[in-house]
């Protein structure tokens, strides 16, 4: 079955052979039955495309269930499989688990293969793509993880690091130190994401574990001077001419790879306009392009020592676990997916970084986060603020998750926190 992530031109092209994750579990009696719906190009957290169409939120048909794995995410939650996979390279195991009330995970990068996995952004350095884990309960997000870290695939894939699952690291009893925060500055969440993270460390305090506030350092410079510009570093030019070239774009993805092509000179008018009303998009918006291979180089070093200062950070506290929200809203509109990019800041934290993270659902909106939400002005109510409280208004009912973090390589770690979380503050 051809993957066409929504372009046309791919409907006919099968792939020659299984990706190595398919074959794996293949081997071991696993029965792939489907592929499911994603946002054309992958590059989105809404899931909808001019080939298959759109995907709906099992909780609110009026709302997308994220992405760019949403269709997987939506049929999970529906009780129509066990198991699915997609790839993460800002959020997209991640966003739409949290949209859809399941558990989500996004190993270290080259921890599992994504050999034979279509990539929208090949090539692309600096933010870190990862094949991910998608289930209804972390105990099978940790049985998906062992069945692929095994012999048959460290072989199929000499690229990943071949370590098998740590089953007593997962099933460790001891308490833990844990860093958590409940905001990032750069995008201040909903009244329900950060309840939902207070509520998860008070379980956890209450269990005997020690919970430490963690400042995650230099926001500005992680989300706008690092991801950002990595991200959109060819000015969107894979997107559109791999993707895009002689397609029709979908209705949700046109503002955003307008914005993800317009030229430096055009950002820059746009960015010196809109610093006096609202400077933080003034600031998203008006970021130099990458405009030399020196440039790239300069930026990728910067990142590292991004990594190392954010390490330092987590060792001066002692910590190698962090809680936080699992993004700033709960699930958009359809509509808004492009718009409220800014809330993905909490998960592509963790692809900049290359660490390990998960989603657990805790906790529904409630009537008065719904309430609260009158009075949040998020960074400074500016137009991605206008956009993310305008998609939250009404969402009660809607699942909200937190998200675990890891240490890189630290997959089972992270997972044992997961499973804590789940069976302190399982929805039922
Ligand atoms: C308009 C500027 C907003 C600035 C926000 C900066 C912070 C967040 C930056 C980037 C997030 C990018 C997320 C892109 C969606 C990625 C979806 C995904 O993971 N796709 C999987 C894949 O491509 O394999």
């Amino acid at each position: 079955m051809a993957t066409t992530m929504g372009v046309t031109k791919y409907l006919d092209s099968p792939a020659d052979e299984d990706a190595v994750i398919v074959q794996v579990l293949k081997k071991q009696g696993a029965v792939p039955f489907v592929k499911t719906n994603v946002p054309q190009t992958l590059l989105s957290i809404g899931c909808s495309n001019p080939v298959f169409g759109k995907t709906l939120n099992p909780f609110d048909p009026t709302r997308s269930p994220g992405g760019s794995s949403g269709g997987e995410a939506a049929l999970i939650k529906g009780g129509g499989s066990v198991l699915g996979f997609g790839s993460d390279v800002g959020g997209s195991v991640r966003v739409p688990a949290h949209f859809c009330g399941i558990c989500g995970f996004k190993p270290t990068g080259r921890r599992i293969s994504d050999r034979g996995l279509l990539k929208g952004s090949p090539g692309m350095q600096g933010v870190i793509s990862s094949p991910g884990v998608m289930a209804r309960d972390v105990d099978s997000l940790a049985l998906g993880m062992k069945a692929l870290l095994v012999p048959d695939m460290f072989l199929l894939d000499p690229q990943v690091v071949p370590i098998p699952f740590r089953q007593e690291t997962y099933e460790d009893k001891k308490p833990m130190r844990i860093g958590y925060f409940t905001s990032l500055r750069f995008c201040p969440p909903t009244p329900s994401m950060g309840r939902a993270v207070i509520m998860a460390k008070e379980a956890l305090k209450k269990a005997g574990h020690t919970l430490v506030a963690f400042d995650p350092p230099d926001e500005f410079r992680a989300f706008i001077d690092l991801t950002s510009r990595l991200i959109t570093a060819d000015n969107g030019r894979t997107v559109s001419t791999m993707w895009l070239d002689d397609e029709v774009i979908d209705e949700y993805l046109e503002g955003q790879i307008r914005v993800w092509t317009m030229p430096h000179y055009l950002r820059k008018i746009q960015g010196f306009l809109l610093k006096p009303f609202w400077p933080r998009v003034a600031r998203s918006f008006s970021h130099r392009l990458i405009g030399s291979v020196y440039d790239l180089w300069q930026r990728l070093a910067e990142r590292e020592k991004y990594v190392e200062q954010f390490l330092d950070e987590l060792k001066k506290k002692n910590l190698d676990l962090l809680l936080c929200p699992a993004f700033g809203a709960p699930a958009c509109k359809p509509e808004h997916a492009g718009k409220i990019m800014a809330a993905a800041a909490y998960t592509s934290l963790f692809n900049l970084l290359n660490f390990p993270a998960g989603v657990v659902p805790v906790t529904m909106v409630t009537e008065e986060d719904d309430r609260m939400l009158d009075d949040w002005r998020g960074y400074g109510n500016d137009a991605f603020d206008k956009f993310i409280k305008e998609t939250t208004k009404g969402a009660v009912g809607l699942p909200v998750a937190v998200q675990c973090v890891g240490l890189p390589w630290q997959e089972e770690r992270c997972l044992r926190l997961m499973k804590e979380v789940e069976t302190l503050c399982s929805l039922g």
